[in-house]
């Protein structure tokens, strides 16, 4: 069993508690009661000349083990917020990155700037949930889910005003993100099913998104360097975790990052 099927067995397993405890009616009554989801495609896209970046409340991870204890991830999002962040991404996945659908309550009372619901997407509930507790976008794993899965998740997403970020690692991945009409495509520079690293995929897929689609370059970030490299390499937005948790001054890290110059890539493939 590969590390991603072990943390999906874990969130279906919560998954069952949660549904039993919020029945999906009820979830959905909440969601449609919100005020309408912000436009984080926009805030991805930015000026179109300086990167965008995608702070993130991370805790623990499976790879790394803890991180940070964040007492207080609404003071952490303010932060990230005030250093020019464009969207705050929340992991809500409980067993191994240690956090919780109220840390996403607690981020979104404290920002304005979209909130991304940061979790294994493997249920409609969750989606209807992410939307309840104020989530502007959601994950969704190319690598979790099949085509079919995908293309009903991302209608769901875009039916109740959201926007996803489709995440992909293999080439295969990103033509299946393209294929369902994806608008924001991530490339994870980690491998789910290993854990390991490789900065070096992001450049090689970053040529296949199609241009009409926000490119991110997500995990691996240590500093400063590595944000120009995926920049230079078509990044339009970065994910960024473990450097920000781990940081002195998430602020300042944040506000270095958003002022990389983005470039245009010749040869992207037209959609
Ligand atoms: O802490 P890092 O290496 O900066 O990574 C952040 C983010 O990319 C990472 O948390 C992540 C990317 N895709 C995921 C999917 C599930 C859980 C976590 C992730």
């Amino acid at each position: 069993m590969s590390v991603l099927d072990d943390i999906i067995s874990g969130v279906r397993e919560d998954l069952s508690v949660r549904t039993a405890e919020a029945p999906l009616a009820q979830v959905r009554a909440r969601a449609l009661d919100r005020a309408p989801a912000a436009d984080a495609l926009g805030a991805l896209r930015g000026d179109g000349r300086t990167l965008s970046v995608i702070a993130e409340v991370k805790r623990s991870s499976p790879s790394k083990g803890a991180l940070a204890a964040i007492a207080d991830p609404a003071a952490l999002a303010a932060r990230y917020e005030a250093g020019g962040a464009a969207v705050v991404s929340v992991l809500t996945e409980q067993r191994r990155f240690h956090g919780s659908l109220a840390d996403l309550d607690a981020v979104r009372t404290s920002v304005d700037i979209p909130v991304l619901r940061k979790d294994f997407t493997v249920e409609d509930y969750q989606i209807w949930e992410a939307r309840a507790h104020g989530a502007d976008l959601v994950l969704l794993i190319v690598a979790a889910l099949s085509d079919a899965q995908l293309e009903h998740f991302l209608g769901r997403t875009h039916e109740l005003g959201m926007n996803a970020l489709v995440e992909t690692h293999t080439a295969e991945e990103v033509e299946r993100a393209a294929a369902v009409g994806s608008r924001i495509i991530g490339v994870n520079v980690r491998n789910l099913k290993t854990l390991d690293i490789d900065r070096a995929v992001f450049a090689d897929l970053a040529r296949r998104i199609p241009q009409d689609a926000v490119t991110v370059a997500e995990s691996g970030v240590r500093g400063i360097g590595d944000v120009e490299e995926f920049a230079a390499q078509g990044a339009r937005a970065v994910l960024v975790g473990e450097a920000l948790v781990r940081g002195e001054d998430p602020e300042a890290a944040v506000a270095q990052f958003r002022a990389v110059p983005v470039r245009d890539l010749p040869g992207l493939q037209q959609r």
